[in-house]
């Protein structure tokens, strides 16, 4: 009888103060009105968005936890955390904490529900995703991808040869993705992209990368909204694929017609390994197993092992007494025009630069959330309800100087050196710039293989001067990849 009698404008009324009610008893129940934080972040995800738009929240979140301690809410239901023993309650083996719903943005397939190996959130289905390909990625299967880097140092070094011959400045960042990116179709595709002979961005394959990693940062955080997004996006780019797609999709059908024709018995690329691990049990590798796997392989490997390459080169180049150290290194190791991978790995103080930069810089700039398990948890001394999202951002840890010292602003790749026992183990443990627990970085053996080989090349054989003249920093920004903007450098051959 009430409700007959009220107007359309009384139920509107009661609508809202409805929902200003909900909205009220979240707040009150929830964990932020104890833990500090942006004010906007209280509300809503804006503020988070706003920081990924303005691309400097690496560096934000560090302040923020300088400002605020340990714990930092950054969004109504994601909160920054800042504390050693929080990696392991959070990521580490046999952790309940899947990844958040940030990830199902990262779904590139056809469809929003169709996960790759990165997005996958249910532990279960990723454990078992991840059996299937981890053999691929080990260091055993190293070996057989040495010769693909061997073949793209050579045409990266004939390159430089020819700048330093020019005299000309050339984007340091650019080259090193050319590189990266043609490591990787080597040894997936046993094909390259063709970057280094070309020099450019052949197809847009880099620029829709860049786009697909901004879409995706700001979607993840309204990830309801991706289903949209991706079915109009298919929309508007019609039939076309992208170069990158069309490349993987070409060579995954080439290798497959090889491999029915003549029975290949060593198969020394992945996705030869990927079609004959098919052939051998369709039902244990999908189509779009591979697919996505190859797909990954470009998006998840050529971009972050171009930016780790770039900040060892640029840190060293800016530490000479460093750069001198490693150069006398590689001198006294005695190793040929081409370091195998093996050589490298007795080379202390090349492993101790290449850690070093991955500390100073590591390749991703957002916490890496994950969901609090059924009955919450206590990190950092606070407790956490079931459903919200925690997580650490690497460049929280690797700057955090109750970890890494008083020094830990400062590229000094003697930290891994010199440091006593008890202190490398906590230094290993908040070490994170591949992730960690059973979500840490499948390729990361690769991408250590392509900086380890390189590196010593590069600055064995060559003399580098950074051409920005003001103070000397290179400006990054972090849209999940944190790229370096103005890395530009001019190169001579060192005789
Ligand atoms: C220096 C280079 C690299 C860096 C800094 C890096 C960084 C990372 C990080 C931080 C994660 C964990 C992300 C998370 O927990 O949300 C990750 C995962 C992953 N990376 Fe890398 N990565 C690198 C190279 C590569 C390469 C070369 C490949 C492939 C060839 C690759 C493929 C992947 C994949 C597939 C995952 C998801 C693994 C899983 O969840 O099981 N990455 N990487």
């Amino acid at each position: 009888m009430l409700l007959l009698s009220l107007s359309l404008i009384d139920c509107f009324y009661i609508g809202i103060a409805a929902l200003l009610i909900r909205f009220l008893i979240t707040l009150i129940k929830s964990p932020s009105l104890a833990i500090p934080g942006p004010i906007l972040g209280r509300f809503t995800n804006a503020w988070y968005l706003w920081q990924m738009k303005r691309g400097d929240f690496h560096y934000t979140n560090i302040k923020l936890h300088e400002k605020n301690g340990n714990v930092v809410r950054i969004a109504p239901n994601y909160y920054s955390i800042s504390d050693a023993s929080a990696v392991k309650t959070i990521y580490g083996h046999g952790a309940k904490f899947e990844k958040s719903a940030w990830y199902d943005a990262w779904n590139f397939g056809p469809t929003a529900t169709m996960t790759n190996l990165f997005s996958e959130r249910n532990s279960k289905k990723h454990a078992e995703s991840r059996r299937k390909v981890a053999s691929m990625y080990s260091m055993t299967s190293l070996v057989a991808y040495e010769p693909a880097v061997d073949n793209c140092i050579e045409i990266f070094k004939e390159r430089l040869l020819e700048f330093s011959k020019q005299g000309s400045i050339i984007d340091m960042a650019h080259w090193m993705q050319c590189y990266a990116f043609d490591v990787i179709g080597e040894i997936t595709f046993g094909s390259r992209f063709g970057f280094l002979e070309a020099g450019n961005d052949i197809g847009g394959v880099m620029e829709s990368i860049d786009s697909g990693l901004t879409a995706s940062s700001y979607l993840g955080l309204y990830s309801w909204l991706y289903p949209f997004f991706l079915w109009a996006s298919q929309r508007l780019q019609g039939a076309g694929q992208s170069y990158a797609t069309q490349f993987t999709f070409q060579h995954i059908q080439q290798t497959k017609a090889t491999m029915k024709n003549h029975r290949a018995d060593l198969p020394s690329h992945m996705a030869m390994k990927l079609v004959q691990k098919q052939a051998q049990n369709p039902h244990d590798m999908s189509d779009w197993d591979i697919l996505a796997t190859a797909g990954s392989n470009v998006g998840a490997g050529s971009d972050t092992t171009a930016i780790s390459l770039s900040s060892t080169l640029y840190y060293l180049i800016r530490a000479p007494g460093c750069l001198e150290r490693l150069r006398n290194e590689i001198e006294e190791s005695g190793v040929g025009p081409n370091p195998t991978f093996k050589e490298t790995q007795a080379m202390p103080y090349l492993q101790a630069v290449l850690k070093e930069a991955f500390r100073v810089h590591p390749g991703t700039g957002y916490p890496l959330f994950r969901v609090v398990p059924s009955g919450g948890e206590v990190i950092a001394g606070q407790f956490f309800p079931a459903g919200v999202n925690v997580g650490i951002n690497s460049w929280v840890s690797h700057y955090d100087k109750k970890i890494y010292g008083h020094d830990a602003d400062i590229f000094r790749p003697e930290r891994w050196l010199e440091s006593s026992k008890e202190q490398l183990t906590v230094m290993e443990q908040s070490f994170m710039p591949f992730g960690a627990g059973s979500r840490t970085c499948i390729g990361k053996n690769i991408s250590l293989l392509e900086m380890a080989k390189l590196v010593p090349i590069l600055v064995r054989d060559f003399d580098f001067e950074l051409s920005q003249t003001e103070q000397g920093s290179w400006t990054a920004r972090a849209r999940w990849f944190v790229k370096p903007m103005d890395f530009e450098v001019k190169i001579r051959e060192r005789i």
